[in-house]
């Protein structure tokens, strides 16, 4: 069995961050595994109250994960502080880790604020070089770039400061972007979009944990980059496309969908 780690956040609400990990490496066949950074107390209005672990703390999980069931793919999540990225930059080296997804979380979908600034700075220094590939959505792509994102060409723009800067490959997400689904992947000074249909459903908690932790399943089990986006991509609409009305706010996806014969019922 292919084997997968997330490093990241616990959404006690089950749809984002930890639980939406595990969720989606486990209906792709993979074995999740997971290292938290944080416990939020949050829900689909909002994020409530946020207890983060120690450096101490998520260094031992990180080696009592590497050193007994290795993981053939990572996904990095919510990371709040400089400190917890010191110790998965020194760990990822240490155990020589291997297809590294780095989804910049910053803001929950319900706007609370995931992140300080000095730890963005920890991320594009120490953090990012180490990345397969990186997934900022609209707004993490202009804070990451130093760029205003309003049309297609800002976005190739923006992704390609970043796929520079950093050496890695990027998926710029359009989720954000009014009336559009398409996703602009950029690596080795040339672009591709991935395009989606858009889903007319307000219930879109987690989508961006969701996405890059189907895409760290591709990974772990083969598949190329790009092969793992549109799998991923197309598993992600499905998720949005089965309608699931969960909690007051926005609400989580349906991960099981690919279980259940689709989402025509
Ligand atoms: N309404 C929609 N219909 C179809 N695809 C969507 C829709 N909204 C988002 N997506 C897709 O979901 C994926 C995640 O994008 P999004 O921009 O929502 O990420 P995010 O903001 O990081 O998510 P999160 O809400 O978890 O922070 C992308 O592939 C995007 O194109
Ligand atoms: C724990 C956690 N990670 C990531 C996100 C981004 O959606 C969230 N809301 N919560």
């Amino acid at each position: 069995m292919k084997t997968a780690l997330t490093i990241a956040g616990s959404d006690s609400s089950g749809g984002a961050g930890i639980q939406a990990d595990i969720k989606t490496m486990t209906v792709h066949g993979v074995y999740a595994m997971s290292a938290i950074t944080a416990l939020t107390a949050q829900n689909t209005m909002g994020v409530q109250k946020v207890m983060e672990v120690t450096p101490e703390f998520l260094s031992q999980q990180l080696e009592s994960v590497f050193t007994d069931i290795y993981p053939d793919a990572i996904k990095i999540g919510m990371v709040s502080s400089s400190a917890l990225i010191e110790v998965i930059a020194e760990k990822l080296t240490f155990y020589d880790a291997k297809n590294i997804v780095v989804d910049p979380v910053m803001v929950a979908t319900s706007g609370s604020k995931l992140i300080n600034d000095k730890a963005i700075e920890y991320l594009k220094n120490k953090l990012f070089a180490k990345a397969t590939l990186l997934t900022p959505n609209i707004p993490e792509a202009e804070i990451l770039s130093g760029r205003t994102i309003k049309t297609s060409e800002d976005m190739i723009a923006a992704a390609r400061i970043m796929s520079e800067e950093y050496g890695t490959a990027v998926l710029c997400k359009g989720g954000h972007a009014l009336n559009e689904a398409n996703d602009l992947f950029y690596y080795n000074h040339q672009y591709k979009w991935f395009i989606g249909e858009r889903i007319e459903n307000s219930n879109t908690h987690g989508t961006g944990c969701t996405l890059s932790s189907a895409i760290t399943s591709y990974l772990a089990q083969g598949k190329d980059l790009e092969n793992a986006i549109w799998l991923a991509k197309n598993y992600l609409s499905g998720a949005l496309r089965a309608m699931l009305n969960l909690g007051k706010g926005s609400g989580p996806l349906k991960h099981t969908w690919n279980l259940e014969g689709g989402y025509e019922e």
